[in-house]
Formats: structure tokens, sequence, C-alpha cells
């Protein structure tokens, strides 16, 4: 296999809080290859959005990176000196926010907000920047007449559109989107994420995808990377992590979240409890204490290992996962309402 684009290994992000240290991102290892999408899924607060900004270095003010490296283009992202970083950032590496309104200013146009990326990042001259414009505009299916627009004159949907334009301004390798169709309505989710599919194959971009729901992994991403209380519980192509997953929490997740395809799936069984305090974390595996197949053994960390080349996971009982598909596809194996 080709070396990634991207290689996350043994990263660790902390904030900084009154009481200490939350390890948000604990020791993740993923790899994105290039030219294609990888899915970061996993429940609200299991820091997704922290190890995605890591990788851009825009953070919090009380976060750092506190172990690990980054690996972009041979060098690591984590050591970077922040000038440096900074000219990477637009150029090689962009990032979609969470809610499109975040990445567009209410009292500019969208003309003015793209043609300060182009101009000042890109060092395009005014002409330059108003046909590159046009043709971002065109590339997500906008009418370009429509650069002269505000923010709230745009649908919740063309708002996320307008954003992946700003994000493709200047032509980067890798695009990082975060939760990028999270409060949109079924069909426009669909619009958006085939649009997205269709620009990271046409231009052949590598995509990071970060969403808490399975089915939007399962929709259009290439390789998924499956991350419970600041770890990375699974990992490896979409086809290998999702129909044969190998973790219990992914089992879960897959029985949680309807088909965005719309195909029949049957009831959706919830995963019972919270994740653990990422303050306080606990020795062994994280999901132990929701897992129904937790056994004495997962009071130790299990470690990341191969199933094989394409599929990664850290379980103990890994080696026995078909037999426990079939259990985790019984509701009343995940005890709800007990
Ligand atoms: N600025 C901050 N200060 C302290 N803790 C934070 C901060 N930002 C996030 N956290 C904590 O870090 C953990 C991971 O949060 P993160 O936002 O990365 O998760 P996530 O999986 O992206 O969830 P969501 O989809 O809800 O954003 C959570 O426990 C969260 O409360």
């Amino acid at each position: 296999m080709s070396e990634p684009l991207l290689s996350v290994e043994n990263l660790t992000v902390s904030y900084k809080v009154p009481g200490g240290l939350v390890h948000a991102v604990d020791g993740a290892s993923f790899e994105v290859p290039e030219g294609s999408i990888t899915g970061l899924v996993g429940e609200s607060g299991c820091g997704k959005t922290t190890a995605a900004r890591a990788l851009t270095r825009v953070m919090a003010d009380n976060a750092s990176i506190s172990g690990g490296r980054i690996m972009f283009a041979g060098q690591d992202l984590a050591k970077l000196p922040e000038r440096r970083m900074n000219a990477l950032r637009w150029r090689d590496i962009a990032f979609v926010p969470q809610s499109a309104m975040n990445s567009l200013d209410p009292v500019y146009t969208v003309e003015y907000q793209l043609a300060e990326v182009l101009r000042k990042r890109g060092g395009m001259g005014r002409r330059d920047a108003r046909r590159r414009s046009e043709e971002l505009f065109d590339m997500v299916g906008i009418d370009p007449g429509r650069l002269s627009d505000f923010p709230h004159q745009f649908s919740g949907g063309m708002r996320q559109r307008v954003a992946i334009a700003l994000a493709l301004a200047l032509d980067p390798k890798l695009v990082i989107a975060d939760e990028p169709v999270t409060a949109l309505d079924v069909i426009v989710q669909r619009q958006i994420l085939d649009q997205l599919k269709e620009l990271q194959q046409r231009l052949g971009l590598s995509v990071i995808l970060v969403t808490h729901d399975i089915s939007v992994v399962a929709y259009i991403c290439d390789r998924t990377v499956v991350m419970y209380a600041g770890k990375v519980a699974e990992a490896g192509t979409t086809r290998a992590t999702l129909t044969q997953p190998s973790h219990p929490y992914t089992m879960g997740l897959k029985n949680a979240f309807p088909d965005l395809t719309g195909a029949e799936t049957g009831e959706l069984t919830p995963i019972e409890g919270a994740p653990p305090s990422l303050a306080d974390p606990p020795q062994g595996c994280r999901f132990a204490e929701r897992c129904p197949f937790a056994l004495d053994i997962c009071a130790s960390e299990p470690p990341l290992v191969a199933l094989d080349a394409v599929h990664q996971v850290a379980c103990h009982r890994a080696g026995e996962a078909g037999r426990l598909r079939v259990e985790a596809a019984k509701t009343e194996t995940w005890g709800v309402g007990l």
C-alpha cells in the first residue's frame, strides 16, 4: 500500500480545566490514505472534533497536543512552527467547521469572504478571485449570480455548500469537514454528501468527515475510524468495519442509526448508558461498562491490533467477533429497558 497522506500516531490532546486535565483524545492512531474519504465517527464527546481540530492546530485556548505525531507530507504537524503551519492552512489542509455559520461571517457577502481567502491567502488579483469564485460556486452547484448574497439569504443546505466552496478555494489536498450535514433534513443531507463525493472524486481530494452518524459513514466513506472516549475502537475500510464490525461498540452503533438510503433497517436499538468521564477514565477498556460482552480481562486496556491488512480493532474478544455479531443483532442483548 502507498504511503498515507496523513498518519496520526498516538495522538493525545488535552484541555486544561479547573480540576486538572481532560484528555479528549488519548493515544489515538489512524491513517488517511490519499484520494479517499475517511469517516471519524463516534458519540458526542468522544473527541472527534478535538482530533480533527488538532490536525489543523486551530484549537481552543485551553487545548494542547500533549503527545503523539501527525505526519503529513513528511512533516510532523504536531511540532511544526506556527508560521509554517499557518502556510499549510487553506492551501494544503482546509477545515469546514461544525456549523456553516461558523465559517461564514453574517455581515459580509459571500463573494467578499471568498475574495478574502483567494486574495490574502492565495495572492490572487481582483479579477482572478472573481473568476475563481464563480468557478467554485459552479462546482458546488450554486448559481454564481448569488455570489453577492449574504449568508442569511441562503438555505441551510446552500450555506453548507458555500462553506465547502470556501474550503476548496485554494485547491487543498485534504479537507476536514466537521459534521457537515448534521442540522439538515435527510434529503438535503444526501444531496450535500453526493456533492462532496463527486467533488472528492473529480478533484482527487482526501477528506476527513467527522460525524456522530454511522449511516453517513456507510453512505459516503471509503474508510472508517470509530472513536470511543478519546480512543480508536476500530478502524479500516468501511466495508470491513461496517459489514464485519469487530468491536462491540461498532456493533451497537450500527443498531442505533437508521439507514440513510432509506432501506428498511428494522428496529433501532440505542446503547444504554453514557461514556466515561475523560477527566478520570477507567484503566481498562473504556467501553466495558456499557458492553454486553465484557469479561474480567476487559479491566485491562485492549491494544488496537490488526485483524488483517484493512481492519484494526481494540477489543480483547475480537477473535470471537463473528459470534458476538449474531448476539449484538438482538435487541435483548443490549438490555434495553431492563
Ligand atoms: N474547550 C474545552 N475545554 C474543556 N473540555 C473540552 C473543551 N472542548 C471539548 N471538551 C471536552 O472534550 C471532550 C471531547 O469533545 P469533542 O468536542 O472533541 O467531542 P466530539 O466527539 O466532537 O463531540 P461533539 O460532536 O459533541 O462536538 C468532551 O468531553 C468535551 O466536553
